[in-house]
């Protein structure tokens, strides 16, 4: 299972590196890479094992932030609808995009960044993305509310892009034209 430790943090160059497209079939190491991802973000959202292991939560996590340059993350999130959306997605990618933004008024986190960086993060209000399943199924989704941003979050990661990087440097609250708030 994945611990914290083996989770890398700022200044690591992985985060900064564009990860490579995962050939299909998986190999075991992709394989058990996939399962080890969605499997930590359910321990973390698992109190008993969160405290267990001393696990910070989290919604989304990406293969760069283990060290390993694939393009996979897993998301394990709810919907505004209180649906449970868990899946890993490989080779993803958005396709389109609403024009409208949006942003988590209270910012965001990052695993890999132990400290907080205030500010508002913009992001693709909604989204339709595209990615294979771990069976080599091509899954078409569109996304919104924090599934939507989650989405964003991780594919970044998988570009080498910090949520921090898309935080206004002069003013981080500053108004995000055309765009709602996530409360
Ligand atoms: O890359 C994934 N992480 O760093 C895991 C920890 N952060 C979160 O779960 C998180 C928190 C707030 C907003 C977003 Cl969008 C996300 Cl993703
Ligand atoms: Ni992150």
């Amino acid at each position: 299972m994945i611990l914290m430790e083996d989770i890398v943090r700022e200044g690591h160059p992985a985060l900064r590196t564009r990860a490579e497209e995962v050939v299909f079939p998986l190999t075991e190491e992709d394989r058990k890479l996939a399962h080890d991802l969605l499997e930590y973000l359910v321990n973390s959202q698992d109190p008993e094992m969160a405290e267990k292991y001393s696990l910070r939560g989290g919604i989304g996590l990406a293969a760069n932030q283990v060290n390993k340059l694939k393009r996979m993350f897993a998301l394990h999130v709810e919907d505004a609808k209180g649906e449970q959306l868990s899946f890993v997605a490989i080779n993803p990618k958005i396709v389109s995009h609403s024009v409208e933004q949006t942003y988590i008024t209270s910012g965001e986190g990052c695993l890999s960044v132990d400290r907080a960086v205030p500010g508002y993060v913009p992001r693709h209000a909604r989204v339709t993305v595209k990615f294979m399943t771990v069976d080599g199924e091509e899954k078409k989704l569109r996304l919104s509310g924090l599934p939507a941003i989650a989405f964003q979050h991780e594919l970044d990661h998988l570009n080498g892009v910090m949520f921090y990087d898309r935080i206004n440097e002069k003013d981080p609250f500053s108004d995000i034209p055309n765009s709602s708030p996530f409360e």
